[in-house]
């Protein structure tokens, strides 16, 4: 579903990305381990075409997305619910949702079976739906943030840190919503610093040092390997 090969990325002059590979295959959920500035949230900007890649290839459902800008790649299916949410808090929270509709994959009625299912993962969304989005707690906008990008019809996510800032229970709400899409199939790519619970829900992950892939296996090996332990889950 996607494939990325040999890819480097960065900032300016900075090269971040060393020729990072991966894949996600349909219906997985597969996570992404590393160091604070290991080159993650790099990763995913560079798959929703925030940040240009230097070379390499990053493919999505056979299409390459090379070239492609942000809203493009929305359109082709592919949400990004980026690190520090990025909501826009001088809108309402129901305008934010309609934003995340905007790409226009969805029909009106496709529309409203999105949000009533953001609203049935996520009912403080609905409570809160003429709140200025900016008059929300942190763990509130980044339910806003995950609603908006279910509001696209995506067939695949990119989940960065989704439970940053959140209670335990909500981090735990935000995994649980994690897995019910994979469930129906939507696949994702996730980084989570909760990453005991998120490989907990993940098929396979990778291990990023230095913007390099340095692991890949899947999630139960990952859990088992004491390197990982160690560095990754504080175990
Ligand atoms: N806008 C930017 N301009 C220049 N350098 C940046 C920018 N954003 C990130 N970097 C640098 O890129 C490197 C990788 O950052 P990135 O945010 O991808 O790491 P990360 O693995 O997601 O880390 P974290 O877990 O802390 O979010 C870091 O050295 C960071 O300082």
């Amino acid at each position: 579903m996607l494939e990325i090969s040999n890819l480097h990325s960065g900032y300016g002059s900075m090269t971040i990305l060393h020729g990072v590979s991966l894949n996600v295959a349909p219906g997985e959920v597969v996570c992404l381990l590393g160091a604070n500035g290991a080159g993650k949230s790099t990763l995913l900007r560079t798959i929703s075409g925030l940040l240009p890649m230097k070379s390499g290839r990053i493919h999505f459902n056979g299409q390459s997305l090379e070239k492609h800008s942000t809203e493009k790649i929305v359109r082709m299916g592919l949400a990004h619910v980026p690190e520090g949410r990025e909501i826009f808090g001088g809108l309402t929270v129901d305008q934010n949702l309609r934003l995340g509709a905007y790409s226009g994959r969805l029909n009106s009625s496709q529309i409203r079976q999105a949000r009533e299912q953001a609203f049935a993962y996520f009912p403080v969304v609905e409570r809160k739906l003429q709140s200025k989005a900016s008059a929300l707690s942190g763990g509130e906008q980044q339910m806003v943030a995950m609603a908006r990008a279910l509001m696209s019809g995506p067939s695949m996510l990119l989940l960065d840190e989704p439970s940053l800032g959140l209670a335990p229970k909500m981090i735990q709400t935000v995994l649980d919503v994690v897995a019910s899409l994979k469930q129906l199939g939507v696949p994702i790519l996730l980084v989570e610093q909760n990453a005991t619970a998120a490989l907990a829900v993940a098929d396979r992950g990778y291990v990023i040092e230095h913007g390099r892939v340095v692991a890949d296996a899947s999630a139960a090996q990952l859990l088992a390997d004491d390197t990982v332990r160690r560095n990754y889950l504080g175990l």
